[in-house]
């Protein structure tokens, strides 16, 4: 056995893949190529995922390697500090019937309907219900609300899209709202309900805008724009999951495919929209699926220039379909996880923020990726679904005195920031009382 068989969970031989790690570069060149700061290519990023496909497992000495020359291109590139955003989650729905086996987030909407027995963990939230909990949130001093749900069947765009979908019950996924006993709006009825007195609106991932314009032939430009009118100010670039269609068919057959991911996020930009990108690995992907979805994100953000920040997703397994039906084992090891966020500031040399999400990895090893690379922590986000319910415990909500001592103890400065990351407020860990300051009203009580 090799030395370093543990030290990575990606799965070899179990399934047929076209896309393998396996390159005509070397690990010594590819890292040379990294510190010099010149364009890196697929090859290249898979040499150094992967420490050198000349040997199998994770390599230590070389993965620092790798991580130091990371750490110092953040440093250059952003400096030394280190950036949150007070924002909360306020997803609407759970009802989904999409069926991606890594979510554990959704359930089967036939849950929701008004003559189902039996009771759901899940929920459905009112534009009305919605509203208050962003107003309540913003008393408390935030910034953004970041919205995200399950492609709910009685979700349409507006009123025009319930027209054109009433009467074809059962296709496209539709059913009317009175099927359900919670009626969740329009999209544009909720992202109005939520646009109260400025708040930063952060929502409709791609998955989401499909389901906003099928059965139509509307474009996502119509969709986004719409959206914008009504309040949306950025698009999560969630479901990106891994943009290689032969990794999608295991884990997300349901979901729209790299390319429509890819023209939802083109259409969003060219509305004037920011977006953020992410991938979700450690599942059944390999690395070089880790390096072509990097290739992807950096050929939009040379097209669009509207990712604001990429945030590497490490599957949370214990709760999945893909784990009780025993298609992965296990996530990603933590080396794996320091090698994804580097090899990210490494590869995406157009995008300017790598966010280290302390729902994934935890505080300490949150941190830990604030020296692999990465220079953003992530929000307060008040509550949290999506992890917990696929069975994370890291918790649902960091405080702006957390973060400021937690910043503080590696050294670095604690700075809170807007969305887009243009406003910018450096934080004194050493002040008696800390809290928000930049949402439309926060006046720096601290967020309880
Ligand atoms: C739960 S979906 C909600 C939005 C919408 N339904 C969609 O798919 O775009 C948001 C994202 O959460 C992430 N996610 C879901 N389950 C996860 C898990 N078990 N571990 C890590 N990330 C997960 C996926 O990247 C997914 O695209
Ligand atoms: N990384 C995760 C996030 N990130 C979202 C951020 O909090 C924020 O909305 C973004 O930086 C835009 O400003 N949210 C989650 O719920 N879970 C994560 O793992
Ligand atoms: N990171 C996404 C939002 C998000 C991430 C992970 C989740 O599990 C849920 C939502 C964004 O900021 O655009
Ligand atoms: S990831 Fe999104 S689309 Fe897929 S099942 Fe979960 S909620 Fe539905």
């Amino acid at each position: 056995m090799d030395a370093f068989e543990a030290s990575a969970n990606v799965p070899r031989g179990d399934f047929e893949f076209d896309c393998r790690p396996e390159t005509e570069q070397s690990f010594e060149n590819a890292l040379e190529k990294a510190r010099s700061g010149a364009r890196l290519d697929v090859d290249d990023a898979i040499e150094l995922l992967t420490t050198g496909t000349d040997a199998a497992g994770i390599d230590p000495r070389r993965k620092d390697r790798v991580l130091e020359a990371a750490d110092r291109r953040r440093a250059e590139v952003i400096g030394e500090e280190v950036t949150f955003v007070a924002n909360l989650n306020n997803n609407v729905t759970t009802a989904c019937d999409v069926g991606c086996l890594f979510c554990n987030f959704k359930d089967a909407a036939a849950r929701f309907e008004a003559d189902h027995d039996g009771d759901t963990d899940g929920f459905t939230k009112t534009p009305a219900e919605s509203r208050t909990i962003v107003e309540d949130a913003l008393d408390r001093g935030i910034y953004e609300v970041c919205s995200v749900s399950g492609l709910h069947p009685a979700l349409a765009l507006d009123d025009e899209h319930h027209e054109i979908l009433a009467g074809r019950d059962g296709e496209h996924s539709y059913k009317p709202p009175a099927v359900y006993d919670t009626d969740p709006g329009t999209y544009v009825d909720q992202i109005e309900a939520m646009n109260v007195d400025g708040v930063h609106v952060h929502s409709t991932t791609p998955e989401e805008a499909y389901h906003a314009r099928r059965g139509t032939d509307w474009s996502y430009e119509d969709v986004f724009g719409r959206l914008r009118a009504a309040g949306l100010d950025s698009v999560p670039g969630t479901a990106a999951e891994i943009l290689v269609d032969e990794v999608r068919e295991v884990i997300c057959p349901g979901k729209i495919d790299t390319e429509e991911w890819v023209e939802a996020m083109t259409a969003a930009a060219s509305v004037g929209l920011d977006t953020t990108a992410t991938i979700m690995y450690g599942h059944v992907e390999n690395e070089a699926h880790r390096a072509r979805h990097l290739d992807r994100i950096r050929d939009l953000q040379d097209r669009t220039g509207a990712i604001t920040e990429f945030v590497p997703l490490s599957f949370v397994h214990h709760e999945t379909p893909l784990h009780e039906r025993g298609l992965v084992e296990a996530g990603a090891t933590a080396h794996e996880d320091e090698l994804m966020i580097a090899v990210s500031r490494l590869y995406l040399d157009n995008v300017e923020h790598i966010q280290s999400s302390w729902v994934k990895y935890g505080d300490a090893q949150g941190l830990k990726m604030l020296t692999c690379g990465a220079d953003d922590f992530m929000g307060t986000i008040l509550s949290e679904e999506i992890t917990k319910r696929a069975g994370g415990d890291y918790g649902e909500f960091r405080s702006v005195r957390e973060y400021a001592d937690m910043i503080a103890s590696i050294g670095r400065i604690p700075v809170e920031r807007s969305t887009d990351y243009e406003k910018r407020r450096r934080i004194d860990p050493d002040a008696g009382t800390l809290g928000p300051t930049l949402g439309p009203r926060a006046d720096g009580t601290p967020l309880l």
